[in-house]
């Protein structure tokens, strides 16, 4: 097979010509941005995966395209590593200069890749593509497919799947199946079965009532878990709100990312929901999901990501206890963890817990570290990973033990290649039935710290800098200075400031011993956001206010 890079050149000129000036940024989790200037892009990672793809020795590469949280007009493209891991840190650098190049100078650039790296161009390459259910995803998904086709790469398209999936996908196919069938009927196999399993028969449990409100966010995750309920047998009842067919814009007032930052339910809410009702939101690309409640005083209760690593890093250590086996286990979070959390997990669970930047490619790399790594982020993107060491001795024990028979099941209902909204899901419920809890149970293991964030816009938020996983600003001089000034006023304060991977913003991040010291403590940080970081758009609103978010 003979690769003419001219094909590739006038492929990009005709079809895909790039129209942005700016330069483009590979964020949090890959490149995001307005769906109108991503075509390129899109073409350009088609190149790059199917390159990536024979540098790996023929492995399959996934690409997925969503913006997932962000409005509906973005879109944006994520790449998947054979192992189901986000794409190579170093290969970031190579994906940021190969979007950035002008047409004219595509064809050298990709020359270059091929030169710097010693591919061979003439072997098999393969490319999984999937998409979120954005309207602009099927033209980007096309652009993809064209990029892997000018290099002769082999393309297989998924269509609309859950980020998750498509991470699945990768590692079933990259496993010859060991991990799995990589198809859509095969993911929904491998969970449905452990999760039946693992509940036995006894669908409901002391406290534990068997139905949930899942926010699908308008999103794929609402259609994926339409799927669900199909070939559950009844054994989760599901009522799915925000499914997003025909009506209702993605991530618009629901799903993870809004209740979370918001602290409410999603707008859409039913108004006849019983208190103590457990509900569930994912976000636009099912990767993450929070709970939450209202109390019989119409309160809204979180539980988040910390609540959800907390519940799960228990249960596995009372698994690994019983089962009587000697395995090193681990919690990862960010900066966002609640403080309350922290001091759980150290205090109550002893649980070594380690903080990393944000961005799950930092919490899943560090969770490897152990042999049970348990990691999320606050907002509810995580799952757990489990060493070949782990997995082995967990089988031989299963032979004897209940309790290692349980932790073998947990491993298949689990999806370890990447945060999974449905799987988490599904793990949580099967942790509350066993426990015999409902959301009150749950939440009183510890009481959260009032928290809040803000998004302050600036003229440039790259003039940001921190360090010690973000939670200390080094850039712009003296910011930190002033932040700590602030912070020291307040009990049980704790704030920090950095800039996004995926918007054009700066997030403040506020905790305190109350709400009100809370509201006030993030707009007094944001104001010095403002003043210090070049601040542009309306002033500040003051608390007591959700304007400003
Ligand atoms: C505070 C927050 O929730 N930040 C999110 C958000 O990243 P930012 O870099 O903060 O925009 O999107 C990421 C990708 O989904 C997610 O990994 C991360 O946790
Ligand atoms: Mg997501």
């Amino acid at each position: 097979m003979s690769i003419n890079l001219r094909t590739v050149y006038a492929f990009a000129r005709e079809m895909y010509p790039k129209t942005s000036k700016e330069t483009i940024q590979y964020g949090t989790a890959g490149f995001r941005g307005k769906a109108e200037f991503l075509d390129s892009v899109m073409f350009r990672m088609g190149v790059l995966a199917t390159l990536r793809s024979r540098y790996r020795g023929g492995s399959v590469i996934g690409v997925m395209i969503t913006a997932s949280h962000n409005p509906e007009p973005d879109n944006g493209v994520k790449l998947v590593d054979p192992k189901g891991e986000m794409l190579e840190a170093s290969w970031e650098a190579i994906a940021t200069d190969l979007v950035n190049v002008s047409d004219q100078e595509l064809e050298q650039q990709v020359a270059k890749i091929i030169k710097d790296n010693n591919i061979d161009v003439t072997t098999s390459s393969q490319v999984f593509v999937g998409m979120d259910n954005r309207y602009h995803s099927p033209r980007l998904l096309k652009a993809v497919a064209d990029g892997v086709i000018a290099l002769k790469g082999n393309v297989k398209e998924y269509g609309i799947v859950t980020t998750p999936m498509l991470h699945y996908f990768v590692v079933a196919a990259n496993t010859k199946e060991a991990y799995g069938k990589p198809t859509e009927e095969g993911y929904y196999d491998k969970l449905i079965k452990a999760f039946e399993l693992l509940r036995n028969g006894r669908l409901e449990n002391g406290n534990y009532r068997n139905s949930i409100i899942y926010d699908g966010a308008n999103g794929v995750g609402a259609r994926k878990m339409l799927q669900f309920i199909k070939r559950m047998k009844g054994t989760l009842n599901v009522t799915v709100i925000n499914q997003g067919i025909g009506v209702g814009k993605i991530n618009e007032d629901c799903g993870a990312d809004y209740v979370k930052v918001q602290q409410s339910p999603p707008k859409s809410m039913p108004e006849d929901v019983k208190p103590y009702t457990r509900c569930v939101s994912v976000d636009g690309d099912a990767d993450r999901v929070v709970y939450f409640f209202t109390d019989d005083k119409g309160e809204f209760h979180l539980l988040d990501g910390d609540r959800i690593a907390t519940l799960i890093a228990g249960y596995l250590m009372e698994l690994v206890t019983q089962s009587e086996i000697s395995l090193r286990l681990g919690l990862v979070q960010t900066a966002y963890a609640n403080g309350a959390s922290t001091d759980y997990i150290v205090d109550q669970l002893k649980f070594p817990v380690s903080c990393v930047p944000t961005g799950v490619k930092h919490l899943h790399h560090k969770a490897l570290e152990y042999d049970i790594g348990v990691y999320f982020e606050a907002n509810g993107h995580g799952t757990i990973v489990f060493s070949d060491n782990a997995k082995a001795t967990i089988a031989q024990v299963a032979q004897t033990k209940e309790s290692a028979k349980t932790l073998l099941l947990l491993i298949d209902l689990i999806n370890e290649t990447v945060g999974d909204a449905i799987s988490d899901m599904l793990l949580v419920e099967t942790i509350l039935n066993h426990k015999g809890w409902d959301v009150q149970d749950w939440i009183s293991s510890y009481n959260d710290l009032p928290n809040r964030q803000l998004k302050v816009k600036v003229q440039d938020r790259n003039v940001i800098e921190t360090t010690d996983a973000e939670r200390v600003c080094v850039k712009p001089e003296g910011l930190q200075t002033e932040i700590n000034q602030v912070v020291a006023k307040y009990k049980r304060g704790r704030s920090f400031v950095r800039p996004s991977g995926t918007e054009d913003v700066v997030r403040v991040y506020a905790e305190a011993a109350t709400k009100e010291d809370t509201d006030n403590l993030a707009y007094e940080v944001g104001l010095l956001v403002q003043k210090l970081a070049g601040g542009v758009g309306p002033p500040l609103t003051k608390p007591n206010s959700s304007a400003h978010l």
